[in-house]
């Protein structure tokens, strides 16, 4: 488990950039391709950005990035709040990543389908490697969920088989459709992005708290012999142990 702390969320998607740059460019002198499942939500939006901006685009391969996804809000694609159309806006519709390389969490057939096809399309990836996804990108709610494993989901923060599901959510009143703990935890590294005062406590509790992931899902993500990285700003990092 490595810390990365920054000032704040613009300081905290630099650090995370160069860090990527690095993962890329390493990665790629001993494979063909680099692939990478991105976070939904809103921390990620600066990073995206960034990586589009001038002082990052050109020093990715885009060409050989593999686009996935760790979770989708079962709402159309053109709605705001959809993830996928997130990362197109912020960042894909801005880099030359070959679209046939870019595999969304489809919100236009039965989320039960949606979750079937994602798990065929991950299957066919990874059938013959060491690895999962050479890097998977989250985020955490304030009540230490992840992708969509939320507080009180048990099947889905248990699931040891499946690599996709779907589930509805009352408090949001929608469907997901999300990675499980298992093929996240068999990638060769994982980074949660986790900024704000708002989730210092509930931070404090995933990772230095009792092991209790029934209540914070978070804490199933342990990447097995991959990496845990958790870059986190000072404000969220302020429970921690120092
Ligand atoms: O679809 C989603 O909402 C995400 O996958 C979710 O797990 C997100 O990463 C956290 O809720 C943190 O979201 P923020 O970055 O907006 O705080």
């Amino acid at each position: 488990m490595q810390f990365h702390i920054s000032k704040n969320t613009e300081d905290l998607s630099r650090q995370v950039a160069d860090w990527l740059v690095d993962r890329i460019s390493n990665t790629l002198k001993n494979q063909d391709k680099f692939t990478i499942a991105l976070s939904g939500g809103s921390t990620p939006k600066k990073l995206h950005e960034l990586l589009a901006s001038d002082a990052y685009k050109n020093k990715i391969d885009w060409s050989k990035l593999h686009i996935f996804w760790g979770d989708e809000r079962y709402v159309p694609f053109t709605d705001e709040r959809n993830n996928a159309k997130m990362a197109f806006d912020t960042l894909l519709d801005h880099v030359p990543v070959p679209k046939e390389h870019i595999h969304i969490m489809r919100t236009d057939i039965p989320h039960e389908e949606s979750a079937i096809e994602y798990e065929q399309i991950l299957a066919d990836y990874f059938h013959n490697s060491t690895h999962t996804f050479d890097v998977v990108l989250l985020g955490m709610g304030d009540d230490g969920h992840t992708l969509s494993l939320f507080p009180g989901k048990t099947d889905v923060i248990h699931e040891q088989k499946k690599w996709t599901t779907s589930l509805w959510l009352d408090s949001q009143d929608m469907f997901r459709v999300t990675l499980t703990a298992p093929v996240v935890n068999q990638s060769a590294a994982v980074a949660f992005l986790v900024t704000g005062a708002n989730k210092a406590h509930v931070l404090h509790n995933v990772i230095e708290g009792e092991f209790r992931p029934e209540v914070y899902p978070s804490q199933v993500i342990k990447p097995e012999p991959g990496e845990l990285h958790w870059f986190i700003d000072e404000a969220a990092g302020e429970e921690l142990k120092k």
